[in-house]
């Protein structure tokens, strides 16, 4: 289905790292009437002023890409917040976008919410097979329990409503900061201070040997306009690049796009996670859709965006 260029679309979580690449690719598509609100204009967490919201823009389309997000040890040692505020951010704005009977709505999942242990790589069907990764269960539940929020209004309500589960992302506008982030920006900050510092060794954390799959931020995006046109059924999609690389690869291949040379060490009292994360990607790419940008390449230029944003006293997100 083609989208009218002029429908209202409200990207929530448009400041963030898949909201700001989605806002991009919508605007380069030439959509007129984006929609977006910081977490400061609209806590999504406040259920009434989501309702107002909704019914004030009353969108024809909408992107949720707003949710509490963070690396291993910010889901580890936060499960709190992370079930609490996402189960309320989600919650929210599907039940006031049901409540303005909102046509099209893409929620975003991850690939954690598949069980720790699920077949390699991970096809669709292996949602609630056997148990989670407990750094990350909190935040799975709350994701699975928003991809069953949109088959229960698809079903009960006949709207059109669709989930896709990315996979581990990276690209502009992702988190730095060393204690919340994901190991890709992580590790890109931790070379480049490193080779600033003249530091010797820069210490992973866990063993190094988990696989992870990286998809740039902008490959996903332009895979969620696709799915939203291309894309009606409950089940939710896998979004990803069919390949991995154990966390001790992707080391070395930051530290060659950063210029690091000094050695690499491990740190196996910190959690490793899943043993292997790789999604079954062939639903989508039956769909017609793959992604184009090389893990060696999105790195080089995430580096690039990385050292354009920090100043002299470092980095400071937003
Ligand atoms: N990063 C990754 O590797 C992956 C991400 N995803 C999914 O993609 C989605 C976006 O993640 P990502 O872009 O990485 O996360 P970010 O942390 O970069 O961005 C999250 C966005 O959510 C908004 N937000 C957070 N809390 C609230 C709130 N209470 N009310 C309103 N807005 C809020 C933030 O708004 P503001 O900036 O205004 O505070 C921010 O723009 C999530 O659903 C995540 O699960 C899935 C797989 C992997
Ligand atoms: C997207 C996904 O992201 C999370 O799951 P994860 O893939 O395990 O997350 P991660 O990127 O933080 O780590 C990947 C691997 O890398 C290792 N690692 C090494 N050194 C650093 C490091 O310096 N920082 C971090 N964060 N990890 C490091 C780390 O020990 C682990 O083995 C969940 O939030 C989950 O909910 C989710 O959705």
């Amino acid at each position: 289905m083609t989208i009218d260029l002029r429908s209202p679309v409200y990207v929530a979580g448009h400041r963030g790292l898949v909201g700001s690449a989605i806002w991009r690719r919508l605007e380069a598509a030439g959509f007129s009437q984006l929609i977006g609100a910081t977490s400061a204009e609209l806590d999504l967490r406040d259920r009434s002023a989501t309702f107002a919201f909704l019914a004030a823009h009353r969108p024809a389309v909408v992107i949720d890409a707003a949710a509490r997000v963070g690396g291993i040890l910010a889901n580890r040692d936060h499960p709190t917040e992370f079930l609490s505020d996402n189960l309320r951010i989600q919650v929210n704005l599907m039940d006031a976008c049901l409540e303005v009977r909102t046509p099209r709505l893409l929620f975003l999942g991850s690939s954690c919410i598949y069980p720790k242990y699920a077949e390699q790589p991970i096809r669709e069907s292996s949602l609630l097979t056997g148990e989670l990764e407990p750094t990350n269960d909190a935040y799975a539940i709350a994701k699975i329990a928003g991809l069953l929020q949109v088959q229960a209004v698809r079903r009960q309500y006949g709207l059109n409503w669709i989930s896709a589960m990315p996979t581990n992302l990276y690209g502009p506008n992702d988190n730095f900061d060393l204690t919340s982030s994901h190991v890709l920006p992580a590790l890109i900050r931790r070379f480049h201070d490193a080779k600033e510092s003249g530091a010797e060794e820069v210490v992973l954390w866990g063993t190094g040997t988990p696989r992870r799959e990286f998809l740039h931020v902008d490959d996903l995006a332009d895979a969620c306009l696709f799915l939203l046109e291309h894309y009606d059924d409950p089940a939710p999609i896998n979004v990803g690049v069919g390949t991995d690389v154990t966390i001790r690869e992707l080391a070395e291949l930051v530290a060659r796009a950063v210029g690091y040379t000094g050695a690499i060490g491990n740190d196996p009292s910190k959690p490793d996670g899943t043993p292997r994360k790789l999604l079954d990607v062939s639903r989508l790419q039956a769909l017609g859709w793959k992604p184009a940008i090389e893990l060696e390449a999105g790195v080089a230029s995430t580096y690039a965006w990385y050292l354009s944003q920090i100043g002299a006293a470092g980095w400071a997100r937003k």
